[in-house]
């Protein structure tokens, strides 16, 4: 079973307003809600892929009504946690530009954060837990690390999809895998990345940190992978991008699923990069007959020889 944890779902409220005037009275031209977090997006692509998911994670209030019923539809299973807070909306701006507004996430009381942390004792060594997204503001700070910790007494494996601290504080649990993009990635090492070649050295970073593998996504202009035995660059296909939300989310999900199946670590880099791009060239998250019809068109070369070895040299 493939876990997915979402600490702060989200009802994502997708607003298009053709001509945008700030200050002024807009009228929609077209809205849409989806049932959102970054886990609860991988969940939905694993299943449209044909993987078992559970999406677990905290909710409640009618927004969290509005996620169960929304993944109810789909026969997507969950085991949520409740709580007495409300899930959060974030709001999905499309005007000439993509213009994101994300709520802070309710509050979590220290007997819903024991709750989900015991739930967590029933993964055995045959699952794998992907933790993704943003961390509501009252949980403790080390939660990350106790998710991790107790993932790990159990034998599980486990992908981490966050930022900052709470990414750096579980590294070295051995995920197997991680995927900043370009701009995380700089953040969370406190650089800037000019050329492909910072980009590079600070992906090797990633590993020594303790990571298996490492993808950085850098938008049109494909990813990269980090493995042991090499670094490779996928490049996305062409298209028309119409929606960046969950673009991210489906690359977790395309390179978690297939390695679970093959144990292949470019051939998961592959489905992963289709996923990605099948999201970004729909409304929606991608589907299915998409992502199969662009794992032809990824174009994947190995750039370098091995991580470790390489690193040792610096
Ligand atoms: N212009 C594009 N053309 C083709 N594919 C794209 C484009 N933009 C994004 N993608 C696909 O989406 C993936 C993720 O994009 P990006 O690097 O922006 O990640 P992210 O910032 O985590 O995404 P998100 O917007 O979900 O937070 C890319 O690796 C690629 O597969
Ligand atoms: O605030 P977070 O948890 O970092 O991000 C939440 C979010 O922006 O991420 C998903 C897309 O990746 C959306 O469904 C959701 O609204």
């Amino acid at each position: 079973m493939i876990y997915t944890i979402t600490l702060n779902p989200s009802i994502d409220y997708v607003v298009q307003v053709n001509q945008l005037n700030l200050g002024e009275l807009n009228k929609m031209d077209n809205e849409m809600m989806f049932a959102g977090g970054k886990g609860i997006n991988v969940s939905r692509v694993l299943h449209e892929l044909a993987y078992d998911t559970t999406a677990l994670g905290f909710l409640g209030g009618f927004t969290g009504d509005f996620i169960v019923e929304a993944l109810r539809e789909k026969s997507i299973q969950t085991k949520f946690t409740p709580i007495q807070g409300a899930t959060r909306i974030n709001i999905k701006l499309k005007a000439d530009s993509e213009t994101e507004v994300n709520g802070r996430g309710p509050g979590i009381l220290p007997a819903e954060a024991d709750s989900l942390l015991h739930q967590l004792e029933h993964v055995t060594n045959h699952d794998t837990v992907i933790i993704s997204g943003s961390t509501p503001p009252s949980l403790p700070n080390d939660f990350h690390k106790q998710l991790a910790d107790q993932i790990a007494a159990n034998g599980a494996s486990f992908v981490i999809d966050t930022t900052g601290e709470a990414l750096k504080s579980v590294l070295g649990y051995r995920p197997l895998v991680v995927k900043p993009n370009k701009e995380e990635l700089a953040e969370l090492f406190g650089v800037t990345l000019r050329h492909q070649d910072d980009v590079i050295y600070y992906g090797k970073q990633l590993l020594d940190l303790g990571a298996r593998h490492a993808i950085v996504s850098m938008a049109g202009e494909g990813a990269l992978l980090f493995t042991e035995e090499g670094i490779y660059h996928g490049q996305t296909p062409r298209g028309q991008v119409k929606n960046s939300v969950g673009a991210g989310d489906s690359m977790i999900a395309g390179f978690t699923g297939k390695f679970k199946e093959t144990a292949d670590v470019t051939e998961a880099f592959r489905m992963s990069l289709a996923a990605g791009s099948a999201t970004a060239f729909a409304d929606d998250l991608a589907k299915a007959e998409d992502i199969f019809q662009l794992q032809e068109k990824i174009a994947i070369t190995r750039i370098s020889g091995k991580v470790k070895e390489e690193n040792h040299e610096h």
